[in-house]
């Protein structure tokens, strides 16, 4: 998946400007960068929500084939978690047959099973976001999009949702783009990170192309570079 020269503009403001970047698909595509600098642009983008050269973009699925959980999170207050789940079965057609991941199972285990009677608008922000993401993770698509998952998230569901969604790539073969500012969570899973800022693309390749362009041992230490 390739984006070339992509420019996205709201009124006067210029948000990307020629933007290349590229996304593996066997490994988890972080999108890194300070506020304001285009992430949801981009993702928005990719999702067919913003117009654009259709030049720009390559190799990505149609709009059919993706799952795109925004940045704000979007439910049913008054329906239960098991109706949320069941909404999203019907969503996909096939209410019975989700194809989970044997991670998908655990979560559902430890976490799902215990609210699973419980009001969506009862929960508190961080199990919301574990229940919409692994709701958007039992859809069957090629893509996925994640805006900002791990926002307001403590530390174990933090690790949950990353576990859910690295899942897709690991166990499913599916293609997964997000959106973060925590890079370190990451670390223990292939990915490759795009870094956007000043409208462009700073950087694009592996932890490891990153760690080895900016000669520093730390993924943090390196993106400071980057930045500067
Ligand atoms: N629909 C819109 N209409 C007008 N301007 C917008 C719109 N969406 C975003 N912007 C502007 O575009 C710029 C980039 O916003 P965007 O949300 O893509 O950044 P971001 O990198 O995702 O930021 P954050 O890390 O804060 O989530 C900002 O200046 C924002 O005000």
């Amino acid at each position: 998946m390739q984006v070339k020269k992509l420019s996205i503009t709201y009124g006067k403001n210029q948000v990307l400007s020629n933007l290349d970047c590229k996304f593996e698909t066997d490994k988890l595509n972080v999108i890194l960068g300070p506020n304001g600098t285009g992430k949801t642009t981009l993702l928005d983008t990719i999702a067919g929500l913003n117009k654009h050269d259709e030049q720009a973009l390559s190799g990505f699925p149609t709009q059919k084939q993706l799952a795109y959980k925004a940045q704000q999170l979007h439910f049913f207050p008054s329906l239960t978690v098991k109706q949320t789940i069941q909404l999203y079965a019907e969503i996909e057609n096939h209410p019975k047959n989700f194809n989970k991941t044997s991670t998908m199972n655990t979560i559902y285990n430890q976490v799902i099973k215990g609210i699973i009677d419980k009001k969506i608008g009862k929960l508190s922000g961080g199990e919301k976001q574990v229940v919409l993401t692994y709701c958007n993770c039992l859809l069957d698509r090629e893509l996925y999009l994640f805006d900002e998952p791990l926002s307001g998230v403590d530390i174990n569901n933090a690790n949950l949702i990353i576990k859910m969604i690295a899942a897709l790539v690991t166990e499913k073969h599916k293609q997964v783009i997000l959106t973060s500012h925590d890079i370190e969570l990451f670390e223990s899973f292939p990915i490759n990170i795009v870094v956007l800022n000043h409208q462009k693309c700073m950087f694009s390749g592996t932890d490891h192309e990153l760690l080895n362009a900016t000669n520093k041992a730390q993924i943090n230490d390196a993106l400071r570079i980057i930045l500067k």
